[in-house]
């Protein structure tokens, strides 16, 4: 081994990581257990490239998510690299790359940018004029076999949309070729043999016939996770598009992390890469944290499938104890993903490294939702507070959700137990479309227009009203705005100004505009309401609107449409603790109110470059935390049925969940349901 250049200033490397930072192998993969120090070896090897005088431009980072992508920065600071060299280093995620290949070869084809649509909302309209196509076009062939959606129903949009990412992530279509005897046609046969339905087939074909009109050598939008297919496809069909000289020898090494998380597409873009045999490549991952399954994530993509493709064995040194968490936690961790997984505890002693296992266990009083949890987890906080004797103790803790609509009760205990938190990853169950709904009709029949939130809430809630009532927002004959769009942005920008909008969209628009059962389902609820406010029992006004009617028109996704349920059933268990349903609704508002002044006093720190003096606590769904640790993590509903979510994967499920019992460093709270306890929690020991 020959002798590091680069010393870091945070930590004293192991032997093992010295020897992959001083590597001169050109392939490497480290498949490595959580908290392993993975991505810190990544960053060790960056410095060492440093040192040795590759320019920053020429090291090029590839992750599959944005948060990864922060990650490996805070890491690169952390062991003292300069920050200009860390901000000319290229990281990117892969998708983020794909695209600046894509926008660099339009460039030189002298092409404007192609529209980038994130949003399901925004690629609605085109699904359904796919769909439209399809089912009007003579030359279908086997019509007696499509069952398509009824037109102008949103309800198949989400669930199209993510099979598409599935089918795209995996390059289905690509690497299995029709060859039946239909002429090389599409057929239901051809549809068997894939594994899919001949309607999401055909359905897809269409879709993508339209995104590239014939004939066109781009495409009309790219939704997300489009630029990496695109990509994929032309290195597959059409190499020499693709400026490959400027792709490859522009770097000297390509360093991935969360190599798990790669799928077909991804790997169609490495594969060119591996072409390159000056390129050094490293990578590094650790298999049970696949949770990107349903993106066609696959770890084959870390064992044979890489020597096969670079024709010949990856070097595969190892990083062989975690660094996060004790020993107790990497024993149980063990036993959870059926693979050995050591500690540092023993070589660096107890006192720098050990992570206290605490189960605390509640009583459930109702199904889903249970303010026993939720008072756990607030006295785990308080209780971790207390020992930290620092407010830094919110900021190094991360309550991890199964399911973002938990967020409901845990938000409304935190702010009244005055704890400031963000949300990572999803807004402020205050500021979803099913509760911003609830409020706003609630708010309309009751008079109380200050139950409606801050300026910044209500802009979001003529677009939730439309959405909720599946209302067109324009008459077909309107020619003061030039679309729904454009009308949804003047009345955001209206009812930020003035709450009296909203009445107006729900008394006036709503009531002559919507479905006759949406209108018989407002009338209801309005009525119990306004027959007595006090005496309206929460329930009731819930039972009148119909939520699970409204959630079955509105969402196709199963998924979906039991989040919505749950976030009813949070606020049912929340107004609970409220003498009346308008004493909820003005606690409600105090919280959004609260929560608008801390994000503009942040946006505006930010601005000035003022470091945040306030301590937050994070509340994040595990995905969101992926790649990051904290000193605290907290795991509530650790329920039979809701983690393991009973209709999930079981082994999706587990990795889920070894990937948050692995973000925590000095403590894990987990917070177990007393009569009915998850799975996972089997293999702990008391
Ligand atoms: N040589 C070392 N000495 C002490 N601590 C270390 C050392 N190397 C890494 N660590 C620490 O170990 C922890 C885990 O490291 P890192 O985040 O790189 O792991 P990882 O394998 O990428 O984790 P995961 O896959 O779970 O996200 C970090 O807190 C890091 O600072």
């Amino acid at each position: 081994m020959s002798a590091p250049r680069f010393v870091p200033a945070a930590l004293q490397p192991t032997d093992e990581q010295l020897a992959i930072q001083t590597s001169r192998e050109t392939r490497i993969l480290i498949e490595a257990a959580a908290g392993a120090a993975k991505t810190t070896t990544l960053a060790l090897r960056i410095g060492e490239r440093l040192a040795a005088g590759s320019p920053p431009q020429r090291l090029l980072a590839l992750t599959f998510t944005d948060t990864a992508c922060q990650a490996l920065r805070d890491k690169l600071e952390q062991l003292g690299l300069p920050r200009a060299s860390i901000q000319q280093l290229r990281i990117h995620s892969v998708e983020d790359y794909a695209s600046r290949v894509l926008r660099h070869l339009e460039v030189q084809q002298g092409r404007d940018p192609v529209q980038w649509l994130q949003r399901a909302e925004q690629l609605r309209p085109h699904l359904w004029d796919a769909i439209e196509q399809l089912s009007l076009n003579p030359d279908e062939r086997h019509r007696e076999a499509l069952a398509l959606p009824a037109f102008n129903s949103d309800a198949a949009v989400s669930a199209y949309l993510r099979q598409f990412r599935q089918l795209k992530g995996r390059l289905l279509l690509e690497q299995q070729p029709s060859h039946d005897g239909d002429g090389g046609h599409d057929s239901p046969d051809y549809a068997e043999d894939l594994g899919i339905d001949y309607t999401l087939l055909r359905v897809l074909r269409s879709y993508e016939a339209l995104r590239w009109s014939v004939g066109d050598a781009h495409p009309l939008f790219r939704g997300p996770y489009d630029a990496t297919y695109d990509l994929a496809r032309l290195l597959l069909a059409e190499e020499e598009l693709v400026p490959l000289d400027w792709l490859l020898g522009r770097y000297d090494e390509l360093l991935i992390d969360e190599m798990h998380d790669c799928n077909a597409a991804m790997f169609a873009l490495l594969q060119v890469f591996m072409r390159d045999s000056r390129l050094v490549i490293c990578a590094v991952g650790d298999r049970d944290q696949v949770i990107h399954r349903q993106h066609g994530a696959d770890a084959r993509f870390m064992g044979r499938s890489l020597d096969e493709a670079a024709g010949r064995p990856w070097a595969r040194p190892r990083l062989s104890a975690s660094y996060r968490f004790g020993q107790d936690l990497a024993q149980w961790m063990s036993q959870l993903s059926n693979k050995p997984i050591r500690s540092a505890e023993a070589l660096l002693g107890a006192e720098r490294l050990h992570t206290d296992i605490v189960p605390l266990h509640y009583e459930r009083s109702d199904e889903g939702c249970d303010v026993g949890c939720v008072n756990a987890v607030i006295a785990a906080l308080r209780d971790w507070r207390r020992q930290r004797g620092s407010e830094a103790a919110w900021s190094e803790s991360a309550v991890l959700l199964r399911h973002e609509s938990q967020s409901v009760l845990l938000e409304n205990a935190l702010h009244s137990a005055g704890i400031a938190y963000r949300c990572q990853g999803f807004p402020s169950y205050l500021r979803r479309p099913e509760v911003l709904f609830v409020r706003a009709v609630y708010a309309v029949a009751s008079q109380r227009w200050d139950a409606l939130g801050g300026a910044a809430t209500r802009a979001l809630i003529p677009a939730a009203l439309f959405e909720m009532t599946q209302t067109p927002p324009r008459q077909a004959d309107d020619s003061e705005y030039a679309s729904d769009a454009d009308y949804l942005a003047e009345a955001a920008r209206y009812a930020a100004d003035s709450a009296m909008v909203i009445g107006d969209i729900v008394n006036n628009t709503l009531m002559q505009r919507a479905s006759p059962g949406m209108q018989r389902r407002l009338q209801r609820a309005l009525a119990a309401v306004q027959k007595s406010s006090e005496a309206c029992a929460f329930a009731d006004f819930l039972q009148a609107l119909d939520m699970p009617g409204i959630a079955r028109e509105v969402f196709v996704e199963p998924e979906r449409r039991a989040e919505l349920q749950r976030h009813m059933e949070g606020l049912q268990a929340s107004a609970a603790h409220f003498e009346s349903v308008e004493a909820f609704f003005r606690s409600l508002q105090q919280h959004d109110e609260a929560n608008e002044q801390r994000q503009a006093a942040r946006a505006a720190g930010r601005q000035y470059g003022v470091r945040e003096a306030r301590h937050w606590l994070t509340l994040a769904s595990v995905e969101q935390v992926k790649g990051l640790e904290y000193g605290h993590v907290l795991l509530p509903w650790l329920a039979d049925g809701l983690f393991p979510e009973r209709s999930q994967a079981l082994a999706d499920e587990r990795n889920l969940f070894y990937v948050g019992a692995t973000r925590a460093r000095q403590r894990l709270s987990l917070i177990i349901d007393a009569a009915r306890p998850s799975a996972f929690i089997q293999g702990l020991k008391r």
